[in-house]
């Protein structure tokens, strides 16, 4: 997979305060990669910077090659941005609201037709056209500025804070269109919300006072909330226990104990059943941690408890 995005030690100051130190990470096509971090973090610079409304104090942001500082109309066609307040006006219908977008973007009228039917039907708005934007949910005044960011097919598409304000239902439908999104394009989005960035993310990157102070892959993270430790009598013999149906793959770990990943569709309980049928005594059997949210309040410098 080629590199869409590069950002290369980008820091910004406001005045004489530092807000951001020293950004540096890449973005695949198909990945969402999720910013996370507590209020005044600096996600909302760094996402301005790498939409092009901001100019970072030094570093560089490509995308797909092409260098925002140096070519900033170029780098901006390319890319699709729904600011934290999403710039909507509350008198247009969503149709005109389209249409001005895609304006702004300098398609052609024919082009721009075709645009509009593929984002409404892709953000769910084919039904409310004609309404005015004002007058809708504020679910589908978020889907309304999302599809003007999706209305040029950018290859980059930066979502800021999108699940803000968003009631259960409403996040639940804003998960479907940011996978959607990911089919063709790369997304980077910001959140305050751990379990946010878990169900929407592959990647996160969590930031704390301007620094980046982890990464991780959160697909392997998903994987790893497969795995359980078992205690078994008699000690397990480990060619026995990987033959189970339920196992995926099984590790020792300590004295009678396996580190086991289950297979995607089965439980824990189908293998405490599958391990007693094949003569095991169960003395325990427990997740394992996914260590994300120990790390992200570690990196806040907050107990996990709290
Ligand atoms: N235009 C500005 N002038 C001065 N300081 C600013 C400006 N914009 C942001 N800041 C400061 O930069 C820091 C980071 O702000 P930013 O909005 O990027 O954080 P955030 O992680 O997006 O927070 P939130 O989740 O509250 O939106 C904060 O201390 C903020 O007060």
């Amino acid at each position: 997979m080629s590199m869409l995005l590069t950002v290369d030690q980008i820091t910004r100051r406001f005045g004489r305060k530092p807000v951001l130190h020293g950004l540096r990470f890449y973005l695949r096509r198909g990945e969402v990669l999720g910013l996370l971090g507590p209020n005044g973090a600096g996600k909302t610079t760094a996402l301005r910077i790498l939409s092009g409304t901001l100019a970072p104090s030094s570093g560089r942001v490509l995308l797909s090659g092409i260098d925002m500082q140096r070519s900033p109309r170029q780098a901006k066609a390319r890319l699709g941005y729904l600011p934290e307040r999403a710039p909507l006006y509350p008198d247009m219908r969503v149709d005109e609201y389209l249409a001005f977008a895609g304006r702004l973007r300098r398609m052609p009228t024919g082009e721009l037709t075709e645009a509009m039917a593929r984002v409404k039907a892709q953000c769910g708005l084919t039904h409310v056209g004609q309404r005015l934007l004002g007058r809708l949910s504020k679910g589908y005044q978020q889907r309304a500025g999302i599809a003007q960011a999706l209305i040029h097919q950018p290859d980059l598409v930066i979502l800021d804070e999108p699940a803000d304000g968003l009631d259960p239902v409403q996040i639940r439908e804003l998960r479907g269109l940011i996978r959607s999104i990911a089919e063709n394009a790369g997304v980077i989005l910001s959140s305050h919300a751990l379990h946010e960035v878990q169900a929407s993310c592959s990647r996160v990157i969590i930031l704390h006072q301007g620094r980046q102070l982890h990464e991780a892959d959160l697909r392997l993270q998903a994987a790893a909330a497969r795995d359980v430790q078992v205690r078994l009598r008699p000690p397990p013999v480990l060619s026995s226990v990987l033959a189970l149906p339920p196992v995926e793959t099984a590790e020792p770990c300590g004295k009678d104990a396996l580190r086991i990943r289950l297979r995607k569709e089965a439980s824990a309980d189908a293998l405490a059943r599958s391990l007693m049928e094949h003569g095991y005594g169960l003395l325990e059997l427990r997740p394992c941690r996914t260590d994300l949210e120990q790390v992200f309040f570690s990196c806040i410098g907050m107990e996990s408890a709290a």
